[in-house]
């Protein structure tokens, strides 16, 4: 499934990577982790001629590769995610999934979701992937209270998180996983002055690390994932 990466996109992988830690030792991490296969290249790439400076919504190469990773150990059946964009988080985790497992994609944009759309298709992921388009915090309400979601991923809006993290950890069975992306803001999530979604996310990570319903843990992968396993 994987495929050689050419230069450019390991330097994207590089680029990414290198926010936490020195440039040399991230590319030596990305170099000794498994790369995306040729269709999510591809998704990549034509992300970036689309979308120019939005293509850096997309997830890190290395955070699809852990979202396989963590929905195939993780055995889930039914995952969530918020924030769907052009489908390469969305490809990561149906992925995982078994042929019989279920996505809920949840976005507002019907453009971006296109592209999403026909990549599904592509990878033969369009019977496990179903497309929820509205704002997510409806999405979510909508969806039966009882606990039945394995699996979920947050990466849409920042000042939704609380909503999308409480909605989702209602629905979500004891022992499920939730990942939630950009939790390091770049590396300003310590800079007292800094601005934009910086104090929401010092917010929702001050929540997180309260809440005595979950074990969690802030992976500086990328511009931060935070793991929370509902207890
Ligand atoms: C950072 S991007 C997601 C990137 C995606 N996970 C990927 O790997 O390509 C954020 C997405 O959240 C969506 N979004 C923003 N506000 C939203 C809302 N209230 N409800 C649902 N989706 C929303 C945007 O349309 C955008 O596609």
């Amino acid at each position: 499934m994987s495929a050689q990466l050419s230069g450019s996109q390991l330097r994207v992988i590089t680029m990414k990577a290198a926010e936490f830690i020195a440039p040399a030792v991230a590319e030596y991490a990305a170099a000794h982790t498994t790369p995306p296969d040729a269709l999510l290249a591809e998704l990549a790439e034509e992300t970036r001629r689309l979308m120019g400076d939005r293509s850096t919504m997309q997830i890190a190469p290395e955070q699809g590769t852990l979202l396989t990773l963590l929905v195939q150990i993780s055995g889930a059946r039914l995952a969530v995610e918020v924030g769907t964009f052009t489908g390469y988080s969305s490809i990561c985790i149906a992925r995982g999934l078994p042929a019989d497992g279920r996505l809920i994609a949840c976005d507002v944009s019907e453009e971006w979701t296109d592209v999403a759309r026909r990549y599904w298709a592509k990878a033969g992921l369009g019977g496990r992937v179903e497309l929820r388009l509205g704002p997510a915090a409806d999405t979510l309400r909508a969806m039966p209270p009882d606990e039945h979601v394995d699996f979920a991923f947050i990466d849409a809006d920042k000042a939704g998180y609380p909503v999308y993290y409480e909605e989702v950890l209602t629905r979500l069975r004891p022992g499920g996983l939730i990942a939630v992306d950009n939790t390091l803001q770049h590396g300003a999530i310590t800079d007292p002055a800094a601005g934009g979604n910086v104090p929401v996310m010092r917010e929702f990570n001050d929540l997180v690390a309260r809440d005595d319903r979950v074990t969690s843990v802030l992976l500086p992968v990328a511009d931060g994932l935070t793991l929370v396993r509902k207890n």
